[in-house]
């Protein structure tokens, strides 16, 4: 388990990390989520150690190690732009926290085998860097990261300057992985896509601070805050209150708007809206409109729903929140914690000094 707590820190006048407390429990993969300058990457390496605190404390497994270096806090960490050592192989590179360990050849290669099979590399052991693909070389980092049994792998957006279709294949393997290792993984993304998808828990940041910390449904369903229900996925704002377009129900009939609008609680009424545009989007119909109050707004529907309601531009329609809807839950607590290449070259030695 790794705990934070209230973590701060100032970049000059800037604060990056405004008392951030966090508990991220053993064995699971906690993503980090939240937009752009909202700290996270500064709380990862807080953790790593490659930032120092202003105050507060980082503690992994009981062990407080808040002014311990790098290379004593039993971590992997894996950058978003991964500073292999060029002129070593990808035998050579994975193991070389081993080897600066001084461990025997012989284990060594059995350890760096067992890594590249894990990791889907295993006819590449004698290759170079450069002989690799971005997905291959984000392998090789992560092999290189669990060479030295990390208590915790950290890592940075690993995935970021990746095409759209090898992000999603890795993160696919990453989840695959992190079952197989089940090493206490704390992962930085700004796509929340990518969190819902591979994060057991996740704890969303904005402006140096944790909004909510929770597993993916709960933080999808029941957000804290309108912060946290839009960062985590599409919104609408009907009658005032915030909804997802695929939530919206829309009706042709008035009185059976309002009869089916009474069973649900908390629900911002049934709004009388006029239809703008039907957008045809694969298998979901997009529907644009304008409620009386001049409020516009988006409803998902899929294509069953809307061949069904077979609307057009300038009808008039009653839309209300279904059943089942994700709506801000301002009950629950806001943090679940508790209280109290500049040159590559120099990164691969920076990175080296972790390994
Ligand atoms: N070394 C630094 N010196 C000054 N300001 C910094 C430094 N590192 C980060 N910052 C600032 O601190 C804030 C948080 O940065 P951080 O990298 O933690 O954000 P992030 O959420 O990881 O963002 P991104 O997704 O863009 O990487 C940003 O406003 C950034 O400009």
């Amino acid at each position: 388990m790794i705990t934070v707590d209230t973590a701060r820190k100032h970049y000059g006048d800037f604060l990056a990390l405004d008392d951030v407390s966090l508990e991220i429990p053993r064995g699971s993969l906690t993503a980090l989520l939240g937009p752009s300058g909202s700290g996270k990457s500064t709380l990862l390496r807080s953790i790593a150690g490659l930032e120092d605190l202003d105050s507060g404390t980082v503690t992994i497994d009981g062990r407080d190690v808040t002014d311990e270096p790098p290379q004593r806090r039993g971590i992997g960490f894996v950058f978003q732009h991964y500073a292999a050592f060029k002129h070593m192989t990808v035998r050579d590179n994975v193991a070389f926290g081993l080897s600066i360990r001084k461990r025997p050849k012989k284990e060594i290669d059995t350890k760096v085998d067992g890594l590249l099979e894990i990791v889907g590399l295993e006819g590449y052991r004698a290759r170079y860097p450069a002989q690799l693909s971005g997905g291959q070389r984000q392998r090789m980092a992560l092999a290189r990261a669990l060479a030295v049994d990390p208590q915790v792998l950290l890592l940075d957006e690993p995935f970021g300057a990746l095409d759209a279709k090898v992000r999603t294949d890795l993160r696919t393997w990453l989840r695959r992985l992190h079952d197989e290792v089940h090493v206490t993984t704390v992962l930085v993304t700004h796509d929340q896509e990518e969190a819902l998808d591979v994060a057991d828990r996740i704890a969303v940041l904005n402006a140096g601070r944790i909004e909510q910390v929770g597993d993916p449904e709960t933080l999808y369903d029941r957000p804290a805050n309108d912060f946290v229900m839009g960062f985590l996925g599409s919104i609408a704002s009907m009658g005032g209150q915030l909804v997802r377009p695929h939530d919206i129900e829309l009706v042709r009939d008035r009185e059976e708007a309002l009869a089916r609008d009474a069973e649900v609680a908390d629900s911002p009424g049934v709004i009388e809206a006029t239809v703008e545009r039907v957008v045809r989007l694969g298998f979901e119909v997009r529907v644009d409109l304008r409620a009386d109050s001049g409020e516009h707004f988006a409803a998902q529907l899929t294509r069953r729903d809307a061949d069904h309601l077979h609307l057009h531009r300038g009808e008039t329609v009653f839309a209300r929140a279904g059943q089942r809807s994700s709506v801000v839950d301002r009950v629950v607590l806001a943090s679940a914690a508790p209280a109290g290449a500049g040159r590559l070259a120099d990164e691969a030695v920076r990175q080296a000094a972790i390994a």
